[in-house]
């Protein structure tokens, strides 16, 4: 699956208007009640305005060139109470929507959040963050402010333009035709334009995700900027994305706005036109002029709707782009699917991990792994060493089914890694990353990330707990042990402290298999020498896997694997290892 947001798909087929409309309502689907009470407002309220000019036109004939001022006077009184009730009701429809589009709004990026968690790691390697963010912020509030304010006076334009059209068209055809033929040019010139005007909102969104990206890039980096002096390097490249996104907002800017001279044209001459041929009528005895001043009024209720639609239009459209930008991830799937029907082989014999000819690459990149082969038991402890870039990394993460291979098979526990659900496959698997990964919380919230057993534990009973694991010592390099906060994500930590959080996180799950990428590279020799005396004290089944490049790490394997330009080969021990290396049977 191909997970990068920002490849376009060259053969989407053009849907028609009500099509996208009906798209983009499937977004406010659970507000679809307050949506059809805000709708049926919507329809009363056009519909006394539509019966407006009739009783104005009306009152002229029937009341003011006979002079019966009574009559007048009830007609004013009877459109008096139409519009105020128009008033009240707008005012509820109004307050009804606003409600409805901050729900819609809330429940949407809750929606988009947990999809983007549910994604695996290969969308995170394609997409970055800010893009991301944008999505889940800007996007969905441009939707915000569609069905808070766009929505309904689309709807009640489009209706409006429909009930003015017919209501002329019923009272004098002929007259209908005559204002109505200027919006058919209106029409085909909006047909022919809408295309480029939502590829230029297009343009502009993903920009304007582009612009969020590198501003992410740069702030999360920003120890790295500052100690390069690279602030130009960024500066150019935020002034760079900065100049597209400008340049895309003014394209987008133009293309919203272009419809409005051209609607008020037509309309006008519509009006113009309506004007000579209603005097012609009168004057031929075929309209009474109480009736032309009606048709008038329909001619501005047939072109109002359609100068509001030009100014509605840019917001539909950007509204789709947006929502096009967000649904890209709704219909995205996780390609790591749970296999359902795998038979559980005999267990334990089978070893703890195996790779069966597994041959793996990285979307749009070359193989990486070819043809890889191994089987890790029980309660061993394993080394994986090799030159930086052989794919030891990439090795321990498909052992973690972080990724899934091209080709061969992972077997966890003599059984398809693949028909482990994520929560079990975690329990499983213990993964200590080269750079661990914090969160915003205290010392204590981060050991126990993802661990139900002890989540209910009070602050004393887990403090034994760790202690009984012999991990006590630990925390005394935390100011105030368990209690220490961990703040921006991890960034008050050293890393060797984070190393150590995350250490006592995956050591706590007693997992079967307990991956170590570089885990220890960051702590001092007394701390790690600790460390290796607590892993000692790991369950007896478990197999431990340390990928690291200092060779006192990983004296007390039980077999070396070298990983060296994707191939993984058995070495033997420690000693073994060496004189191979000696003899040059291995490529280091
Ligand atoms: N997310 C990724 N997308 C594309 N290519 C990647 C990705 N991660 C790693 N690679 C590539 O895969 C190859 C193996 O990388 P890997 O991280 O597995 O090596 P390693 O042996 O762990 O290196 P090191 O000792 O430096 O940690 C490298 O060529 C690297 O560029």
């Amino acid at each position: 699956m191909n997970y990068n947001l920002n490849i376009e798909n060259e053969d989407k087929v053009k849907k028609p208007v009500y099509q996208e409309l009906k798209n983009l309502l499937s977004a406010g689907a659970a507000e679809k009640k307050n949506l059809v009470v805000a709708l049926t407002i919507m329809l009363i309220n056009t519909s006394i305005n539509l019966a407006g000019p009739l009783i104005i036109g009306y009152t002229i004939d029937h009341y003011i060139q006979t002079k019966e001022y009574n009559g007048l006077m009830m007609f004013s009184g009877i459109l008096l109470c139409m519009y105020c009730f128009v008033f009240g009701a707008s005012y509820i429809q109004t307050r009804l929507m606003g409600g409805a589009a901050q729900r819609i709004v809330f429940n949407l990026r809750n929606i988009v959040f947990n999809k983007i968690q549910e994604l695996p790691v290969t969308f995170f390697n394609q997409n970055k963050a800010g893009d991301l963010i944008s999505r889940v912020n800007t996007d969905t509030d441009r939707l915000n402010q569609f069905f808070s304010q766009a929505l309904l006076q689309f709807l009640s334009s489009i209706f409006m333009l429909i009930a003015a059209g017919s209501f002329m068209l019923i009272i004098n055809f002929k007259l209908g035709l005559v204002a109505i033929l200027p919006a058919l040019c209106i029409w085909l010139f909006v047909n022919r334009l809408s295309p480029w005007v939502r590829k230029k909102n297009a343009a502009n969104s993903k920009n304007v995700g582009l612009m969020s990206a590198e501003i992410q890039e740069s702030l999360s980096n920003f120890k790295v900027v500052v100690a390069f002096n690279r602030r130009d390097y960024f500066r150019e490249r935020f002034d760079k994305a900065n100049q597209q996104n400008y340049t895309t907002a003014i394209g987008s800017g133009i293309a919203n706005t272009v419809f409005m001279p051209v609607f008020s044209l037509f309309s006008n001459i519509a009006q113009l036109l309506v004007l000579i041929y209603g005097i012609y009528l009168i004057k031929n005895g075929g309209l009474s002029i109480g009736f032309l001043i009606s048709y008038i009024a329909y001619a501005n209720n047939f072109y109002n709707p359609i100068r509001q639609l030009a100014s509605l239009w840019a917001s539909f459209q950007t509204a789709l782009a947006s929502w096009d930008r967000i649904s890209k991830i709704l219909t995205m799937d996780n390609d790591l699917q749970v296999l359902k029907s795998e038979e559980i082989m005999s267990s334990d014999d089978r070893g703890v991990i195996e790779f069966q000819n597994v041959h793996f690459g990285y979307p749009e990149g070359k193989e990486i792994l070819h043809h890889v082969n191994f089987r890790l038991d029980k309660g061993k402890t394993y080394a994986f060493v090799g030159p930086t870039g052989g794919g030891k990394t990439t090795t321990a993460s498909i052992m973690a089914r972080l990724y899934d291979p091209l080709q061969g098979k992972v077997l966890l526990k003599g059984r398809d890694i693949r028909s482990y659900d994520a929560k079990e496959r975690a329990r499983r698997i213990g993964f200590i990353l080269q750079e661990p990964i914090l969160f915003t919380g205290t010392v204590k919230e981060n050991i126990l990330y993802g661990n139900e057993e002890y989540a209910k534990d009070s602050d004393a009973a887990f403090l034994s707990v760790i202690n009984n694991a012999g991990l006590g010592q630990l925390l005394n390099v935390f100011d105030e042990g368990l209690d220490t906060n961990v703040t921006s994500g991890g960034e008050s930590m050293s890393l060797g402290q984070r190393q150590l959080i995350a250490f006592m996180r995956a050591f706590l799950r007693k997992p079967d298999l307990l991956i170590l990428d570089e885990a220890t590279a960051n702590i001092d020799t007394v701390t790690e020498q600790l460390l290796s005396q607590i892993l000692e004290k790991l369950p007896s089944k478990t197999t431990l896997v340390i990928i690291a490049h200092r060779l006192n790490t990983i004296e007390n394997a039980d077999e070396i694997f070298f990983v060296n330009s994707g191939e993984v080969v058995q070495a033997g021990s420690f000693q073994d290892a060496i004189q191979k290396l000696i003899h040059g049977k291995i490529q280091s």
